[in-house]
């Protein structure tokens, strides 16, 4: 029985026992209304033949034509979970002292569940909400319920039901397999402008803007940071204003990008120190430029962006030779903490997300962070900042058969799911030659002290 908070009085108990349910069974009492209605109607002037005919025949034409069954499966699963919706508040101890809980405006259908805007009533707040939403949670027997409060009206939240991984290879959801990337067959980008990287358990795309900002990705091997990577630098390829200066421990990661990297730094401490002194030459020249202007960051007039990719960290930061290391850490934390300003982004890689690797002065000064699965809790945290796993947040729970899903941290926001678009070989391959013929035909038409004494 659902427990209420109003007097037990008569009235109290017709509202609550027989309203209140007759109210969230309206749509389903009004269809049978309807259909009592005709079959009572067609009873008494044809008989009961005629009778059951014409409601059998109503509810085939009902299943049968496809715009009413739509219209009228839609009306009943939204009956559905208002009834939920309502039980699981009530069961939560969400009413208020009017018996009022936190009402349903809008719900839609997303890969993962539902998504939906809840209006809060009054003597109620949307944290009230929030803290009972694994309550609320297992009323419904679903994953999770996440709620987000609306940041310019405190009695509008948007909830998300998590009824299922969607990124499984056996959950029928359209985001379950590889994710194309939208702009492969472009012809020309633009890198100052926000790029797609992949999708969210919502079905949303998400973007992001590289232009001051940097990127830490993180997870096992075979976890996706190599592919997610790929999407980022084919932006950079085909906008023939960027400079892409790669770092490749591994040799491979970065081999098909080849036609379009300006600087290729294999797995050479020395040569990745050099590279990386080399960009804060250009950093504290730009930084020169920007003081005499009188401005704070660059602009496209300034000069090119340069996109640092590195794959795989672990390399140049946990180096055997101590000096060394320490030489390429101090120039990876200064490039991070004042590139970002200057238009140099750095999009690091490692499959050992451990502090070792990636000290966390460096990792702080990372505005996104994506980590894919890990093995560990502690290896979650690494890439994602100290505190997230015991707040439930664990790249660890990434299921081992959704490779390229992981959690995107994005400037201090709560990290979410999301599986990064996928590029082939050939996309890769032809994207690169596309880059090249771009850069071959506009030339790097910048000035770029720096860069002409770094080539
Ligand atoms: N977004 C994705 N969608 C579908 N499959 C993917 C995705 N990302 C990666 N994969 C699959 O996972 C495999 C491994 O990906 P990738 O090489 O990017 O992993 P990695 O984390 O860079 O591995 P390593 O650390 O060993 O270099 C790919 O060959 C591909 O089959």
């Amino acid at each position: 029985m659902l427990p209420i908070r109003a007097e037990y009085s008569p009235a109290a108990r017709f509202t609550v026992y027989v309203l209140r349910p007759a109210w969230l069974w309206r749509r389903e009492i009004a269809c049978a209304l309807v259909l009592a209605a005709l079959g009572g109607w067609a009873w008494i002037r044809y008989g009961l033949g005629a009778a059951v005919g014409i409601i059998v025949g109503v509810v085939a034409v009902c299943l049968a034509v496809p715009v009413l069954r739509r219209t009228l499966g839609l009306m009943l699963w939204r009956g559905r979970l208002r009834r939920g919706w309502d039980a699981a508040c009530r069961f939560a101890g969400l009413a208020t002292v009017n018996d009022r809980i936190p009402r349903i405006v809008k719900i839609r259908a997303v890969p993962a569940g539902e998504h939906m805007r809840v209006r809060i009533p009054k003597g109620g707040t949307v944290e009230d909400l929030a803290s009972e939403a694994e309550r609320v949670a297992v009323c419904l027997q679903v994953r999770e319920v996440r709620v987000t409060r609306d940041v310019d009206r405190a009695h509008l939240a948007e909830v998300e039901v998590i009824r299922r991984d969607p990124f499984l290879p056996d959950s029928a959801q359209t985001v379950s397999g590889v994710i194309g990337w939208p702009w492969a067959d472009a012809h020309r980008l633009d890198l100052w402008n926000p790029v797609p990287i992949g999708i969210d358990e919502l079905g949303r795309h998400v973007t992001v803007t590289l232009p001051g900002r940097n990127l830490l990705l993180g997870g096992e091997p075979g976890a996706g940071k190599s592919s997610a990577l790929s999407v980022l630098i084919a932006c950079a390829a085909l906008d023939p204003t960027v400079r892409i200066w790669g770092l490749d421990a591994k040799r491979l990661e970065l081999a098909l990008w080849r036609p379009v990297l300006d600087r290729v730094v294999a797995n050479d401490i020395d040569e990745a120190i050099a590279a990386a002194t080399d960009l804060q030459a250009i950093m504290d020249r730009r930084y020169e430029a920007l003081e005499a202007a009188g401005r704070r960051n660059v602009t496209p007039a300034d000069g090119p962006l340069y996109l640092v990719p590195v794959d795989e960290l672990r390399f140049f930061t946990a180096h055997s030779d101590r000096k060394k290391r320490q030489a390429f850490n101090d120039l990876a934390i200064d490039l991070a903490a004042r590139g970002r300003a200057a238009g140099i982004i750095l999009a690091a890689a490692t499959q050992k997300p451990s502090t070792d690797v990636v000290p966390s002065s460096l990792r702080d000064l990372l505005a996104y962070r994506w980590a894919m699965r890990c093995t560990t809790k502690d290896a979650s945290d690494t890439i994602l900042g100290a505190g997230w796993a015991t707040a439930g947040v664990s790249a660890a729970t990434i299921d081992t058969r959704t490779p390229g899903v992981g959690l995107l941290l994005a400037e201090g926001d709560t990290p979410r799911r999301v599986k990064s678009c996928y590029l082939t070989d050939e996309q890769i391959r032809a994207i690169a030659a596309r880059g090249k013929a771009l850069r071959d035909h506009y030339g790097h038409r910048e000035t770029d002290e720096g860069d002409q004494r770094a080539a």
